[in-house]
């Protein structure tokens, strides 16, 4: 069984749809890459299945549940986990604390209120940043961290909690050429434990990283399949590959 399903999304804002049809399917373990041209409604798509916005028509299945109604809160416990482009690392905390506050967000009231979970999650802050390669500077306040570093702290904190599924949209904005090819490095241990769904501009990234990509096109699915067989699609190189 597939670990995620979206089927038939369509959303509406006013006079656009923005999503008109999209399927997309993950299994445990994939990494899927989402492109497209601007537009082509991959953020939308993204928001349908973290909960951030409610599909018009369609399903979203995870994990075998139907979760199409349900909460950002109720995914995340779910064991869904996503990293937006807009940044929630708070910048005046040091990148300890960061990730522990990203921690204790899954904790039980119970537990925060006997205070043991500092000591507990000790650990697992500081296995999160020796995986990031930001260990050095766990007692500095965030906003000391270059921009990549900062998205690597970001990501840090939406797997911390060990989720199934990470969704991440565009990591790499902003980053140089030597902070995205860390950035893959930093990911590629992680398909051990979880799927990703990633939304990328940059294809060469895309094709070094993902097991399989999905192409939008004006709210609908293009193409999906292998990275190979995709980008050799008469149609995508029509739509996407010559835009890029
Ligand atoms: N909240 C909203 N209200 C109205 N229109 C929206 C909303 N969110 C997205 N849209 C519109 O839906 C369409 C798809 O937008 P979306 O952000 O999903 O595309 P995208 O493929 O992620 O684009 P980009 O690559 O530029 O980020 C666009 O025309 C956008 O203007």
């Amino acid at each position: 069984m597939a670990l995620l399903e979206a089927r038939g999304l369509i959303k509406i804002f006013g006079k656009l749809t923005a999503l008109n049809g999209a399927d997309l399917t993950i299994a445990h373990n994939e990494f899927h890459g989402l492109i497209g041209p601007n537009g082509s409604g991959k953020s939308t798509l993204m928001k349908c299945i973290a909960g951030a916005e409610t599909p018009t028509q369609g399903t979203v299945t995870f994990a075998g549940r139907d979760i199409t109604q349900a909460s950002p809160a109720e995914r995340a416990r779910a064991g869904m986990s996503l990293k937006f482009q807009i940044t929630s690392v708070l910048p005046a905390l040091t990148l300890y604390d960061n990730i522990l506050l990203a921690l204790q967000a899954q904790t039980s009231l119970l537990n925060l209120a006997l205070s043991r979970t500092r000591g507990v999650l000790h650990d697992k802050v500081m296995a999160m940043l020796e995986q990031f390669r930001l260990v050095d500077r766990a007692h500095e306040p965030a906003s000391a961290l270059s921009h990549g570093q900062q998205q690597w702290l970001e990501i840090a904190m939406a797997l911390a909690p060990e989720p199934k599924l990470l969704l991440l949209d565009e990591p790499t904005g902003g980053m140089s050429l030597e902070e995205r090819r860390v950035t893959g490095e930093l990911l590629q241990p992680i398909k051990a434990r979880c799927s990703l769904v990633i939304v990328e501009h940059d294809l060469d990234f895309i094709r070094d990283i993902c097991d399989r990509l999905t192409v939008l096109d004006q709210g609908q699915i293009l193409q999906t399949g292998s990275v190979q067989h995709v980008q050799s699609c008469p149609r995508v190189q029509e739509v996407y590959l010559r835009r890029a």
